[in-house]
């Protein structure tokens, strides 16, 4: 059977072509940019007053001045002006440009000013104190944010400052989830004793939305020719679908067969994991669609959506891939199948910044009310069976 390892280099060999489209800032938070933005002016574009107080020079501080007269004031928004006599001084505001002529400011809390004549009352004074010299941060023309950055506020807050009004994003693909099963109910019903709502489509579908993505809801029965019928149907309209159940051994888990019947070519089914053991993946001619199909016990369909499908579609949007994270067990813990373990557990840091990882091993697969007390999984490689107290282990993203 294929190890958690080979199958995300598989789905990765398949990625998604997705264009790139225009989008405003407001809606660029989540995205994944495709385009450089780059420094339109020097960072900061100007010599900028980090202090309200006054401008002088420093040679004349130097020299033994403390009296400086003051021969007027520069405000924020302000084109610079010019300190005209080298041994008086200016007031300046934070975030007004350093008036030409001076080099260096004291705040107003060192400083008194009476009948037009600041006295500086400090000794310690620094030439160049108190002001953020132009191009300081960066020059004109650097990168700020690379492509393939996924946009936060404050990359949201860089794009702004350089003028891009609207930025080149990773369009969103068109995604289907889809429920297969006899057994499910709407939520606003009220299940038969041998029937159960659906849960399973919601999670994915609330998953998916850290991506920025609205996906569709679907509902197929355990049916071969209306299963068959339906994935059609949508297979016409979506680019990504997410199928929940009917991947494993039973009677009426026709999945499988479907999609191979309806052209989507399978890339592996099954994996060395638990849970989610059954795990589809396939995709139609050229990669231009792709299909997940998720154990649908609700653990398998939760651990496969955050370890498989989200860093797909990240993939596929182009985001640089980020640093892996990893956190040490609190307890010792004991797996002993020949199968990758996806070990729930509560993160928490200790007080000297480790990340513990507190195990909440719940009842199986079927448990999925264990996962509201878990924050995520730890990946517990196939080939060990006892993990020690703080032994560091990899963290599948936290919900
Ligand atoms: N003989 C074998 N039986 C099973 C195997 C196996 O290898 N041999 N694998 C087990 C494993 S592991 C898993 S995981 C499940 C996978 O089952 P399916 O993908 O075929 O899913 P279903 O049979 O349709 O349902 C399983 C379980 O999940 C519940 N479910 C399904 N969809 C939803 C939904 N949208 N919301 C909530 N719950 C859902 C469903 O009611 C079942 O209880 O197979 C094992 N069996
Ligand atoms: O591996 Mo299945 O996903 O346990 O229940
Ligand atoms: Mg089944």
């Amino acid at each position: 059977m294929l190890s958690v390892h080979d199958a995300l280099q598989i789905t990765q060999t398949h990625l998604l072509d997705l264009p790139d489209e225009m989008v405003s800032l407001e809606e660029a938070v989540g995205r994944v940019l495709r385009q450089p933005l780059t420094a339109d002016r020097d960072v900061p574009p100007f010599n900028r007053v980090t202090m309200d107080g006054i401008a002088f020079r420093y040679d004349a501080f130097a020299g033994g001045a403390r009296q400086f007269r003051v021969l007027g004031a520069q405000f924020a928004g302000q084109a610079a002006g010019t300190l005209t006599d080298p041994t008086a001084c200016m007031e300046v505001m934070t975030g007004a440009v350093l008036p030409l002529g001076t080099d260096t400011v004291v705040r107003y809390e060192d400083v008194q000013i009476e009948q037009g004549m600041a006295t500086i009352q400090v000794d310690e004074v620094q030439p160049g104190q108190n002001i953020h010299p132009q191009g300081n941060d960066r020059p004109a023309g650097d990168v700020l944010l690379r492509e393939g950055t996924l946009m936060r506020s404050v990359d949201v807050a860089v794009a702004a400052s350089v003028g891009a009004a609207k930025v080149s994003v990773a369009a969103l693909p068109r995604v289907a989830i889809i429920a297969t099963g006899d057994e499910l109910v709407g939520v606003d019903q009220t299940p038969a004793p041998h029937q159960i709502r659906h849960s399973n489509i919601y999670m994915i579908r609330a998953a998916l939305r850290a991506l920025g993505i609205r996906a569709m809801l679907h509902h197929l029965p355990d049916d071969r020719e209306v299963l068959k019928i339906g994935l059609q149907n949508l297979l016409e309209q979506n680019d990504v679908f997410i199928l929940s159940g009917g991947v494993s051994a039973g009677k009426a888990d026709f999945v499988p067969a479907t999609l191979t019947e309806l052209g989507v070519q399978c890339h592996f089914h099954k994996v060395e994991q638990r849970p989610g053991k059954p795990l589809w993946f396939g995709t139609t001619e050229g990669d231009r669609q792709v299909v997940f199909g998720l154990p649908g016990n609700p653990v398998s369909t939760v651990m496969c959506t955050y370890k498989y499908v989200l860093p797909y579609l990240r993939a596929a949007m182009g985001q640089t891939a980020p640093q892996p994270v990893y956190a040490q067990l609190a307890e010792p813990f004991v797996f002993r199948p020949a199968l990758t373990y996806f070990l729930p557990v509560r993160l928490h840091y200790a007080p000297d910044g480790r990340l513990l990882a507190h195990p909440l091993p719940g009842s199986g697969s079927g448990d999925f009310t264990n996962l509201t007390g878990a924050d995520a999984f730890l990946e517990l490689p196939a080939d060990q069976t006892a993990f020690a107290e703080g032994e560091a282990l990899p963290v599948v993203s936290a919900w």
